[in-house]
C-alpha cells in the first residue's frame, strides 16, 4: 500500500514512525514545505529568552531518520492541491517543478497557522507572528537590536503570555494586550489568571487587559505605534498570538470540517473520505469533557492522533481515547496547569457546573523549607458529578504531575465523589496525610 503523509511536524512524524515502525512493507512518501521537521514550539520562548542558549535541541527528528527506515521524504514541496476522486497529490518544489504522486491512503498533517488579524497597517515592517522556527529567528533577531525597546504582545494566551516573559528576560519593556480580562482567560478561572497577572505585574509587564486592537501605525515601513479601543502605544515592534487557525485549505469543498473549518474526523482519525486521514492541528479532536468533538491545538494532541491514525491505516482497529486538553504554564518560575473545562468554559459549552476550592502547602505543614501553596480548583457536572475540570496554580513544581491524574478522571467519566476517597500516598516530603486534591474533592457540596 502506498500512504503519502502530507505535513511532517510533531503528527505527521507520529504516524509516520508508527506505520515504518510497526507495519513494513508500505510505501511511505513524507512531503513538507518547510526546510526543517520536528520544530518544538513550546521551546521558542525558552530559547528566545535565552534560558536556554542555542535552539538546536528544540528538533527531534530529520529526514535521515525516516530515509534510514525506507520513507522517501520531500522537504521544501508545497503540495498546491488534492485530487480526491483520483487519488493523486500535486506538489512543487522549492525550484518550481511540480509532480503528482499517487496514494492508497492520505494522512493530512498540515497542522495550523497564527491568525492574522487583518488591522490597518497590518503589513507593516516589525509585526511578527510565531509558530514557525522561522518566525522565533525573526523575533530572536528584533529581540537582539538596540533599537527594540518596547514591545507590543497581543494576545495573553500560552504564547503571549510565554513571549512577553521571554521579552522581559531580554531587557525589553513588555506591554501585553488581550481582549480579555486577565491573561490566559480560555484556560483558567479568574480567580487563577489573576495570580498569573499578578506575576506579570511584580515581573514589570505592562498589563492591557479589555483592549483590542483596532490599528498598528507606522513610519518609514516600519510599525511605531499600535492603536486599541482604549488609547494609542508607542511600540517598536509587535507580536500577534490570537491563537490559531486549521491549515485545511487542501480539503476545501471535499471533505467534511469543523466551524473553524478543521477537518472533521471520527475516533479512528478517518475523515470523511475512507481514503483519508488528518492528525494534529489540522483536524478536530473528540473532548471528555464536553462529550463531543472540539478543536484543541497542542503538541501533545498532535503526537497522540498522528499514533492513532497509523495504527488504523496499517490494520490495527485503534479508536482514540478521546482528550482533555491538558496544559501548563511556567512564567518566571510561576506554574498552573488545567484539564477539561474551566468553570467559565463549561458555562460557555451549555453545562451546569459547581466547583470546588482548596488552598494548602504542597508538602506536610512541619516543613518550612520550600514549601510553596497550591490552589486547586475541580469542576464537576451538578447533575451527574462527574469530573469535567481541574486548576492548578503554585511555585510547587509537583503540580505538573497532579494535574494528570484528573485528566484521567475525566477521560473515564469519573465522579467529585469517587475522587474523594481515591487512595493518594502520603509523603511529608511530597504532601499531607490529608491531600489537598482529596480535600477539595472532600468539600464538594
Ligand atoms: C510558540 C508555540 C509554543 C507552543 N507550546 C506548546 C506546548 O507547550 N505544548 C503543546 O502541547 N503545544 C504547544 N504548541 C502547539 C503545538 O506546536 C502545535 O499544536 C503543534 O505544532 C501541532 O503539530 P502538527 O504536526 O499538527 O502541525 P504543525 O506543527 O502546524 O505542522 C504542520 C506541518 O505541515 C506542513 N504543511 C502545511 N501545509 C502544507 C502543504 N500544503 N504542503 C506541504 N506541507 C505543508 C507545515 O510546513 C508543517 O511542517 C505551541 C505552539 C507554538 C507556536
Ligand atoms: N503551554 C502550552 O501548552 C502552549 C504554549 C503555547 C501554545 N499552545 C497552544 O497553541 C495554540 C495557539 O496559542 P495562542 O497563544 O496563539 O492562542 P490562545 O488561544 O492560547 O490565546 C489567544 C489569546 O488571544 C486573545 N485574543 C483573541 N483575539 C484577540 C484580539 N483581537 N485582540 C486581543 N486579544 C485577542 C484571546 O483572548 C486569548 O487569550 C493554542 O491552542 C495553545 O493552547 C500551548
Amino acid at each position: 500500500m502506498k500512504i503519502v503523509v502530507i505535513g511532517t511536524n510533531h503528527a505527521g512524524i507520529a504516524a509516520a514512525n508508527t506505520l515504518l515502525d510497526h507495519y513494513p512493507g508500505h510505501e511511505i512518501v513524507m512531503i513538507d514545505r518547510n526546510s526543517n521537521m520536528s520544530y518544538l514550539g513550546c521551546g521558542t520562548a525558552i530559547w528566545v529568552g535565552r534560558q536556554i542558549e542555542k535552539p538546536d535541541e528544540l528538533f527531534y527528528a530529520k529526514p535521515e531518520d525516516f530515509e534510514a527506515k525506507g520513507a522517501k521524504i520531500l522537504t521544501e514541496t508545497e503540495v498546491t492541491e488534492i485530487d480526491f476522486k483520483q487519488k493523486v497529490i500535486h506538489a512543487k518544489t522549492k525550484s518550481g517543478e511540480t509532480f503528482v504522486e499517487t496514494y492508497d491512503k492520505l494522512i493530512l498533517a498540515t497542522g495550523s497557522r497564527p491568525i492574522i488579524p487583518k488591522l490597518p497597517g497590518h503589513d507593516l515592517e516589525g509585526i511578527h507572528f510565531l509558530k514557525l522556527f522561522q518566525e522565533g529567528q525573526a523575533v530572536d533577531a528584533e529581540f537582539a537590536k538596540p533599537e527594540v525597546q518596547r514591545i507590543a504582545v497581543i494576545g495573553a494566551g500560552y504564547i503571549g503570555t510565554e513571549i512577553a516573559e521571554a521579552a522581559k528576560r531580554r531587557g525589553k519593556e513588555v506591554l501585553l494586550f488581550d481582549a480579555e480580562s486577565t491573561s490566559l482567560a480560555s484556560y483558567y478561572d479568574e480567580t487563577f489568571a489573576k495570580e498569573m497577572d499578578q506575576n506579570l505585574a511584580h515581573h514589570g509587564i505592562e498589563l492591557h487587559f479589555g483592549e483590542l486592537a483596532t490599528e498598528f501605525k507606522g513610519s518609514d515601513g516600519r510599525v511605531t505605534q499600535i492603536v486599541t479601543n482604549k488609547g494609542a502605544y508607542d511600540v517598536d515592534l509587535v507580536i500577534n498570538c490570537i491563537g490559531f487557525t486549521a491549515n485545511s485549505a487542501l480539503a476545501k469543498d471535499n471533505l467534511a470540517t469543523f466551524k473553524n473549518g478543521a477537518i472533521k474526523v471520527d475516533k479512528h482519525q478517518q475523515t470523511s473520505n475512507p481514503d483519508v486521514y488528518a492528525v494534529g492541528d489540522v483536524a478536530t479532536i473528540y473532548s471528555n469533557a464536553l462529550q463531543d468533538f472540539t478543536y484543541i491545538a497542542l503538541a501533545s494532541n498532535a503526537v497522540r492522533s498522528g499514533i492513532v491514525a497509523g495504527h488504523n491505516i496499517g490494520g490495527t482497529p485503534l479508536e482514540a481515547p478521546g482528550v482533555q486538553g491538558s496544559n501548563g504554564i511556567s512564567i518566571f518560575g510561576f506554574h498552573m496547569t488545567s484539564t477539561g473545562f474551566s468553570v467559565k468554559a463549561a458555562q460557555k459549552a451549555g453545562l451546569e457546573v459547581a466547583y470546588s476550592d482548596f488552598e494548602d502547602k504542597q508538602k506536610a505543614w512541619f516543613l518550612h523549607e520550600d514549601n510553596d501553596t497550591v490552589k486547586i480548583r475541580i469542576v464537576y457536572e451538578k447533575e451527574s458529578r462527574r469530573v469535567v475540570g481541574a486548576q492548578l496554580a503554585s511555585y510547587s513544581e509537583i503540580i505538573a504531575g497532579n494535574i494528570n491524574m484528573f485528566s484521567l478522571a475525566i477521560q473515564d467519566q469519573k465522579t467529585i465523589d469517587e475522587l474523594a476517597l481515591l487512595d493518594l500516598f502520603f509523603l511529608p516530603h511530597f504532601n499531607s496525610p490529608y491531600n489537598y486534591m482529596t480535600v477539595a474533592a472532600l468539600n464538594a457540596k
